[in-house]
């Protein structure tokens, strides 16, 4: 997979770069370009924003900017288009898991109020857009969304992760949220690993590990629960 990001802060996106994911890069398993939207500026100032028409608050950035730039960071390869934005659809481990399977992901970072709409719109006739946000509250920018996003997808393509049963198992991927987890030592300031755990009943922990994801689902996210297939509880599951 490649992935690119236009932003106006290459420097934000450093910390791609470390760990996991720099192993990621290091190995192959990923290519990143980080690229400065300001490379595409003309004028002295490297103007990206200007006033928003119709008023309000706030700046908005150039459409003729930012066409330049994708048009040299996108070129003739088919990529996904990632614009993130308050506005946007939300982006769960789903859109994760869909975005795991692309060839390319390009993301544009925009900062202000926004990103001129005619730069979607416009992009949109060339090949798959999306408008995603990682949460209902409003950054200074794409960036730290971005991070995220990355996070989320490089850690699911093949030989990036250690165990690659962790990322089958991960919270969300079977609905529910991932129940506690325990190690070393036994006993801590007077609190105990769950003897289930340490039965080497594996029938049984698997019941217990399923019961936990239940309770703390219903718990914290009883709309994941409303969100499942018909098909997704078992009588076991029900009887809990
Ligand atoms: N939740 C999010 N907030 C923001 C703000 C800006 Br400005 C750009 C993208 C995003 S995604």
């Amino acid at each position: 997979m490649r992935i690119d990001v236009v932003t106006i802060f290459p420097g934000y996106l450093a910390p791609l770069r470390e760990a996991l994911l720099g192993r990621a890069i290091e190995a192959g398993l990923v290519e990143l370009g980080v690229h400065d939207l300001r490379d595409w500026t003309h004028d002295v100032h490297q103007a990206v924003d200007d006033s928003p028409y119709g008023g309000g608050p706030g700046m908005v950035m150039r459409p003729q900017v930012w066409g330049e730039a994708l048009d040299a960071v996108l070129g003739e390869e088919p990529a996904r288009l990632v614009v993130p934005t308050p506005a946007g659809r939300p982006f769960t481990q789903a859109t994760a898991q869909a975005w795991a399977a692309e060839e390319r992901l390009v993301f544009a970072c925009g900062r202000y109020e926004g990103i001129d709409q005619r730069v979607v719109d416009a992009y949109a006739d060339r090949g798959p857009v999306d408008e995603v946000s990682i949460g209902d509250y409003v950054l200074v920018g794409g960036e730290v969304a971005v991070l995220v996003m990355v996070e989320a997808v490089v850690r699911l393509l093949p030989g990036v992760l250690g165990n690659p049963v962790s990322a089958q198992e991960d919270s969300f991927s079977d609905g529910l949220l991932e129940g506690p987890a325990y190690t070393r030592p036994v006993s801590w300031r007077g609190l105990d690993v769950p003897d289930v755990l340490r039965s080497g009943n594996h029938a049984a922990i698997a019941r217990w590990r399923r019961d936990r994801a239940l309770e703390r689902t219903a718990a914290r996210r009883p709309d994941l629960l409303d969100a499942l297939p018909p098909d997704a509880l078992d009588r076991a599951d029900r009887a809990f």
